[in-house]
């Protein structure tokens, strides 16, 4: 079967020929499809993931697909090829236990983000507050929180990584993970370390009671190899708290913090860079 733009008016039916063409086609990705649904129960029972609270493996869902959008072209908008994807990888975790999302859904918007990433099949839990969704999450009722990107401007009330409670909850994933459309944008968190996608960024939580400037933090982490991409402030009393990213993978026991001069650096995980391509 050769790919052709137009359908071929010397068949007698060329319609006809061209769905004959589609349903051959749905018939060998439907067997692909079951075909990986097998190995993903093979590695479910073979137990190599036991012990983990949930089996979602963001960095690993990342490579995928960024593997794909590196090698796709054709008609197919990749944003189709995204959205694919990502309810194969949710029907996966499914297969393998699945899990429930709890959503601070600040706007609707951010429900809609949570509920492309995760599929439409994979329970969400909408909470009011990111407390909330981060106490489902402690409490086990769910095993992904999903909170608003922070930033700067917002109200205090609003900032919850000032008071995170990592290693116990860790930044896992970034999301969207594609596209160009501007949306408001969230991070996942979940109990354990994230896995690592190759390309990476981490959040960094830095406490001082010493008055500094953002500058002075901005020299004070680049002296010590970590030079920030993003910096939010809050100052609370007498603490000073910086949210920081830096580019690559950083984890509590990694040299470079304690090079910090500062009362308290705190990582607070780390997610897989999201690939904002151009929809076609
Ligand atoms: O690689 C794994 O650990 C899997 O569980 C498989 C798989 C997949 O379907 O490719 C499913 C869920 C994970 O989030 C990542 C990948």
């Amino acid at each position: 079967m050769t790919p052709d733009t137009a359908l071929d008016p010397a068949l007698p039916n060329p319609l006809a020929a061209a769905r004959a063409e589609i349903d051959a086609l749905d018939d060998a990705l439907h067997d692909l499809v079951m075909r990986r649904a097998d190995v993903v129960a093979r590695l479910a029972a073979s137990r190599a993931k036991a012990g983990s609270p949930s089996p979602l493996r963001p960095g690993r869902e990342a490579m995928i697909l960024r593997r794909l959008l590196a090698r796709h072209h054709g008609a197919l908008p990749a944003e189709a090829l995204v959205r694919l994807w990502r309810e194969i990888l949710a029907a996966s975790s499914a297969q393998q236990g699945g899990f429930t999302v709890a959503v601070y859904a600040r706007s609707p918007e951010l429900g809609r983000v949570a509920r492309e990433h995760f599929g439409s099949l994979t329970p969400l839990r909408t909470l009011p507050t990111a407390a909330r969704a981060l106490a489902a999450v402690a409490a086990g009722e769910a095993q992904v929180a999903i909170l608003p990107l922070p930033e700067e401007a917002e109200a205090p009330e609003e900032a919850w990584w000032t008071g995170l409670d990592s290693p116990c909850l860790q930044v896992i994933a970034r999301l969207p993970f594609y596209g160009a459309e501007p949306r408001p944008e969230a991070l996942a968190l979940a109990p354990g370390a994230p896995d690592p996608s190759g390309a990476d960024r981490s959040l960094l939580r830095i406490e001082t009671t010493e008055d500094r400037s953002r500058a002075q933090l901005a020299g004070a982490l680049t002296t010590a190899g970590l030079a920030s991409r993003m910096m939010q402030l809050r100052r609370d009393g007498g603490v000073l708290r910086a949210l920081v990213e830096v580019d690559g993978v950083l984890e509590a026991g990694d040299p470079r913090l304690a090079a910090l001069p500062v009362d308290r650096a705190l990582p607070l995980g780390f997610y897989a860079v999201p690939e904002r391509g151009d929809i076609g």
